[in-house]
């Protein structure tokens, strides 16, 4: 039986530390790089930051938006982009929110965690406006394959909180529901749970939710959309240790120099121990 995601993930953030680099290939990124709005480009963008951080950043989150937009050909270049992060020892985060009714969902769980998948990510991330339960099937094969989900449960948009805020007639939110489910799956994990939520660094004030779910807590929304790594401990307060926070166009934009994303990784990383040290 594979290791589980959850034990991987905490052994990747104690040796390289907790940030994780999202790998967005913006068409207006592209263009500042100097490089074509095609697959060519997109090929160069992306093994760039590869080449770049892959070594030595605990998680690389690609944007699968980014390379479905180029059609098949692009979906190839985020095969290879897949391959030589996890040759460089980092974990790969597919950012592709899928989320469907149950028999549906199991394809998706296959296109991403069945072993011998083109695309075989560490987790991916997934939706749950469908009901948790619908993702059972992605929560099988995740756990066994040994690779994770992360759940959208308060996401950093504005839009958000019109649906994750909700309330239940029990009185619970619905993202709070999300919460509860992914600490029942994480349920006596050890060191840590291969379920997580993805918990925007820019949503403010979260002392109404129970973090505490015993699994990572994905928090984009640092650099471009406003959050700081300073930010960190006083949104998500205990928890703050299994914080995943990402950056993308935060690191981004100083390329296409490899020496420059290396320094904005290597600022950010600091930022985030600093501001976890000394929470
Ligand atoms: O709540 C969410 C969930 C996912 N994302 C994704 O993270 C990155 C953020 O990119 P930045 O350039 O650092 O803003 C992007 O891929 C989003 O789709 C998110 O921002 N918020």
């Amino acid at each position: 039986m594979s290791e589980p995601f959850g034990t991987r993930l905490r052994r990747a953030m104690d040796e390289r530390g907790p940030l994780c680099v999202g790998i967005d290939p913006h068409a207006s990124l592209l263009a500042d790089w100097g490089l074509n709005d095609d697959v060519a480009g997109l090929e160069r963008f992306s093994r760039t930051v590869v080449e770049a951080v892959a070594d030595r950043v605990a998680v690389i989150k690609p944007q699968s938006a980014f390379f479905e937009r180029f059609g098949s050909r692009g979906v190839a270049v985020l095969e290879r982009v897949v391959e030589e992060t996890r040759a460089a020892g980092a974990l790969v985060v597919m950012d592709a929110k899928r989320g469907d009714i149950g028999s549906t969902m199991a394809g998706y769980a296959e296109a991403f965690l069945r072993k011998d998948a083109p695309l075989f990510s560490d987790a991916l991330t997934v939706s749950p406006y469908l009901g948790y339960g619908s993702l059972a099937p992605a929560v099988e094969l995740a756990r066994e394959s040994g690779t994770g989900l992360f759940v959208l449960a308060l996401t950093s948009n504005p839009e958000g909180p019109e649906v994750q805020h909700a309330v239940r007639a029990d009185g619970r939110s619905v993202a709070a529901t999300v919460l509860a489910h992914l600490a029942a799956d994480n349920a006596g994990a050890e060191p840590l749970g291969s379920f997580g939520a993805v918990v925007g660094a820019t949503v403010g004030d979260l002392s109404s939710y129970d973090l505490a779910i015993n699994g990572p807590l994905l928090a984009p929304g640092v650099g471009a959309q406003g959050a700081t790594p300073a930010d960190l401990p006083a949104v998500f307060g205990s928890a703050v240790g299994n914080v995943v926070p990402n950056v993308s166009r935060g690191v981004l934009r100083h390329g296409p120099d490899v020496a420059a994303l290396r320094a904005a990784t290597a600022a950010f990383a600091g930022e985030i121990r600093a501001a976890v040290a000394g929470s």
